[in-house]
């Protein structure tokens, strides 16, 4: 039967005709007009007033008595952030207002400022205190595409949906720069000196730093305001303020904090830590201790943060680390710089590693729920999760090998320093032309089988993740507790080169508590502390090769993940405990004969060797670089008594 089915009378070449009406004007649409008469008014239409943050305080008929109007905490927020803002060497703070200072609503801005308007003009009055500074406070992850996108060079949205930017001249952590203010408190309680990552600054050369990076901030059109929590254990949470430039820097902190509700947002109050943000903007040189065009600046008496000089954003997660380093073990509490998932039986496992070792690979497990990926913190009640967020290498991901990761890619994800196809905006994986450490960052609820919230129970495995690229330590080895303490303290991985053209010997890396660069207290400190707690919840300990096997780098051949898996699989079901194991030379490390779905030749190293010869010295080698790494610790007491520290001072390679 011809016919369209809509009713309309069809014309001579099968397309609907157009009925004109008696007056002889031509409608071609059928569907009703808009409720607005000019563009502005349209565009008003589209969006709808936010409901208030504050539905509940000050309106009559709510359950709670409260002591402020809406309007009044409006105030104190916008006072607060004034505050965080403000010079401290000039009488007034920035006038603070919220919003883009694009877009002009016509409605008065509500200003807060130190003072009132009312200051007498002196020649102490700086221009900067005639100007609003203009601030964009907890932005959506929508809001924030916008604004990176229209100002930000290099902002883009790739196929899936993710942010691509670029973090500039820095593409990973400047660790000879992170300075940590030396005072009288800090003096006697942080670890400084050799092997330390704490490289000491004054107060007066901070506050100098400070100064140029608050000047710097305020100069802008506007500045991005996060104020999110760390650690997902509620008794332990702590309040952070993110002060940044960037939309791209407001996102990654928005995805790897924890986000507050709106009703945690309204009782935030004053922060318990600040960061200030100035990356594009350096250091100035001329400065007291500065010795390049970075600096990132800790002042642990003021809880505040200075970045000047980089745009990496993974200086600001791994900042607020080194914080949590100091403040949780003030309440014995551990800190773990471990990736951490969770069996269906509620088996927990920390993963522990130096970057690039599997931590984050390894916990996004799709069998486990995911704790998290990168920092967490150790006490009487379990494990928490310190980050609300995780942050994926991508160089070479494949959605094969690394499905849960590869999907997390999608709206709100930010990629770092990735290359896209310039048309399809397919992004390149493999692709290193900007830097191999390409990056994501996404919410933890990205993954799909993420404990929400973040906290489980007591660890049963503390796997210890060694990207040996010697390959000559075992895929898996069972550690005894002095073990476990030996390898803990010593932090070994080793990683090729890679950035020097034709380096091919694999540079060995010891990273106390595989973390040294984020511990603020001597490491035996951290280490006393996990063995204590190891112990008393019945914990065992396992050293992992997720690096090279059959030969050194070049030689042999990265160990197949698919491998890892299924060992990590065996630590977790228990059937590894059960195994037979025999003893390896040198290191002493007990290994499996078997492991389910992984080649049993392959278990002891010497075996996927063609160079027997080879490996037995490339064996003494490493062995020999473990030893001269731990001198340093033979003069320290771990723990209590000092019958633990000779057992860990045996625990490490006899030959
Ligand atoms: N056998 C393996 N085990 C773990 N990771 C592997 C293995 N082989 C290759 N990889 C790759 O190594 C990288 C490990 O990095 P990642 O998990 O981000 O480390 P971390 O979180 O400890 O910094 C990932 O890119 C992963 O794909
Ligand atoms: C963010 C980092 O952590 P990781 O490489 O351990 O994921 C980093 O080291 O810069
Ligand atoms: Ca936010
Ligand atoms: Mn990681």
């Amino acid at each position: 039967m011809a016919g369209n089915g809509n009713g309309n009378a069809m014309g001579r070449n099968g397309l609907p005709t157009i009925q004109t009406r008696p007056n002889g004007i031509c409608h071609d649409d059928s569907s009703a007009p808009v409720k607005a008469n000019t563009i502005d008014e349209l565009h008003s239409l589209q969006k709808k007033k936010s409901a208030p943050t504050t539905p509940l305080n000050g309106i009559q008929g709510a359950a709670n008595f409260s002591f402020f109007t809406e309007e009044e905490r409006q105030q104190q927020q916008l006072q607060s952030i004034s505050n965080s803002l403000a010079s401290l060497t000039r009488e007034t703070g920035p006038k603070v207002v919220k919003g883009d200072p694009a877009k002009r609503t016509g409605e008065t801005p509500k200003v807060s400022h130190h003072h009132h308007f009312t200051v007498t003009p002196t020649i102490s009055v700086s221009d900067s205190s005639l100007k609003f500074t203009h601030v964009l406070y907890n932005l959506s992850p929508a809001e924030l595409y916008e604004q990176a996108i229209k100002y930000e060079e290099g902002s883009f949205i790739t196929s899936s949906g993710a942010l691509a930017t670029l973090s500039g001249a820095k593409t990973g952590r400047s660790p000879k720069d992170k300075r940590v203010v030396r005072d009288e408190s800090t003096e006697d309680d942080l670890w400084w000196g050799k092997g330390s990552p704490n490289i000491e600054m004054d107060e007066h050369t901070f506050l100098v730093n400070r100064e140029r990076a608050v000047d710097y901030l305020n100069s802008l059109d506007k500045v991005f305001v996060n104020d999110q929590f760390l650690n997902w254990d509620p008794e332990h949470q702590i309040k952070v303020r993110i002060v940044s430039a960037r939309a791209y820097h407001s996102l990654f902190m928005h995805n790897m904090c924890i986000r507050p509700t709106p009703e945690e947002l309204e009782n935030f109050g004053t922060p318990d830590f600040t960061i200030y943000n100035a990356g594009q903007f350096p250091c100035n040189r001329y400065t007291h201790y500065m010795t390049s065009s970075t600096s990132i600046d800790l002042n642990l008496g003021r809880r505040e943060m200075v970045i000047l000089g980089t745009q990496y954003a993974g200086e600001m997660k791994k900042g607020l680390f080194s914080v949590m380093h100091y403040l949780m073990p003030k309440r014995q509490i551990l800190s773990l710089h471990s990736g951490c998932n969770m069996g269906k039986s509620g088996d927990v496992a920390l993963f522990f590693g130096l970057s690039g070792t599997g931590k984050t690979t390894l916990s996004t497990d799709h069998n486990r729920y995911l704790i998290g990926d990168d920092e967490h913190c150790w006490s009487d009640n379990g494990v928490s999760n310190i980050e609300g967020g995780c942050y994926a290498k991508c160089i070479d991901l494949s959605r094969e090998k690394e499905p849960d990761i590869w999907n997390a890619i999608k709206f709100g994800t930010v990629l770092e320093n990735v290359v896209f196809d310039e048309h399809t905006r397919e992004v390149e994986f493999e692709e290193k032309s900007v830097t191999e450490n390409t990056r994501a960052a996404y919410p933890i609820e990205y993954i799909p089988n993420a404990k929400i919230p973040c906290v489980g129970p007591h660890p049963k495995n503390v796997i210890l993740l060694a990207c040996d690229a010697f390959g000559v330590l075992p895929p898996v080895s069972k550690l005894n507790m002095a073990q476990t303490m030996y390898h803990f303290i010593s932090g070994y991985t080793a990683l090729v080169a890679g950035t020097v053209e034709g380096v091919k010997e694999p540079q060995a890396t010891f990273s106390a508590c595989y973390g040294a660069a984020f511990i603020m207290l001597h490491p035996t400190k951290y280490a006393a502390m996990l063995a204590t707690k190891m112990e008393k919840h019945g914990a065992t300990g396992w050293l992992v090769n997720t690096g090279w096997s059959g030969g050194s780098y070049g030689l042999g051949k990265r160990m197949k993940l698919a491998y890892t898996r299924k060992i990590i699989d065996a630590i977790h079901s228990g059937s590894l405990l059960d195994a037979t194991y025999k003893k390896t030379d040198v290191f002493g490390l007990d290994i499996p004969t078997e492991v389910e779905g992984v080649p049993s030749e392959i278990l002891d190293p010497v075996n996927t060797w063609p160079d027997k010869k080879a490996y037995k010295e490339t064996l003494l080698k490493l062995a020999g670089l473990f030893k001269k790494n731990f001198d340093v610790f033979t003069s320290h007491k771990i723990g209590k008594d000092s019958k633990l520290t000779e057992e860990i001072l045996a625990a490490g390679p006899v030959f």
